[in-house]
């Protein structure tokens, strides 16, 4: 069976109409995303073999997501920790941020130790409005990131595996051999995903939308099971 998938420009008009004729706000879609991405952790990487997470994230929603999971995952048992380099002023990142001092969840600043004592990294980097090339501080953050995945450590990608373009996948130089471990395609797979290897675990999460608007966008809904906020695909990418 195969599974179809939805480019960064359509990925972008229908996150669009989920905030204006659909009525929700971004604050309720990135709560649900961050969740999904929490349980799936939870399902591939469950605390009792990846206690201490290091979520990275970026200046736009693909971090704003991060720091929603890094609250989830705390309440399900894990030590998260963020590395936020460039936080945005908007007051729903400030609102996110403060719930995480509250939390107790540390930001920290130097990367090298953080990567060498996680268990397991969350890339929420950058998401669909990624355009090549990687511009500083960023092109570092995931150079080491990759060291650290060369290291043994497994990483969960956000939306998109970072670096990658979200139609073409890993073209540029320095992310050409980024796998994740675990990739969380948020409501719906993109086309990079065509060039997801197999040996990824690659779960659709954001379960925010009706068959009716599913069918309109020419997307497909995962089956979600009971109260699953995630579900995991087998099927090829379309
Ligand atoms: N539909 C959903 O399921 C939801 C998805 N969400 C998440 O939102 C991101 C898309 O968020 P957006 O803010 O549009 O963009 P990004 O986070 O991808 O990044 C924008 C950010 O990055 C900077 N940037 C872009 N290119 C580069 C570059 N080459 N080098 C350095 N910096 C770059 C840019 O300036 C911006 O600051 C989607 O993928 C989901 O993860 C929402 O949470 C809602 C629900
Ligand atoms: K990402």
């Amino acid at each position: 069976m195969s599974f179809r998938t939805i480019e960064a420009a359509k990925a972008a008009l229908l996150d669009k109409e989920l905030m204006s004729s659909m009525g929700f706000s971004i604050d309720q879609l990135m709560e649900l995303a961050g969740l999904a991405v929490a349980q799936a952790v939870f399902k591939e990487y469950p605390p009792s073999s990846a206690k201490n997470c290091l979520i990275l994230c970026g200046p736009g929603n693909n971090g704003g997501d991060g720091l929603v999971a890094a609250r989830h995952l705390k309440l399900f048992g894990y030590t998260p920790k963020v590395y936020y380099p460039k936080p945005t002023n908007r007051p729903i990142f400030q609102g996110l941020t403060t719930q995480l001092e509250n939390f107790n969840i540390a930001f920290v600043s130097d990367l090298p130790p953080e990567l060498k004592s996680c268990d397991l990294i969350i890339d929420s980097l950058f998401g669909f409005s990624f355009k090549p090339p990687i511009r500083s501080p960023f092109d570092s953050v995931i150079a080491q990131m990759l060291d650290a995945q060369n290291n043994g450590k497994h990483i969960v990608a956000v939306d998109i595996p970072s670096g990658w373009d979200v139609d073409a996948g890993p073209v540029s130089p320095e992310i050409k051999n980024y796998q994740p471990d675990l990739l969380v395609s948020l409501t719906a797979p993109k086309p990079c995903t065509k060039l997801l290897s197999p040996h990824s675990s690659h779960y659709v999460g954001g379960r925010f939308i009706p068959q009716e608007f599913a069918q309109k966008w020419n997307i497909d809904l995962p089956p979600f099971h009971g109260v699953d906020q995630c579900s995991k695909l087998n099927y090829h990418m379309d």
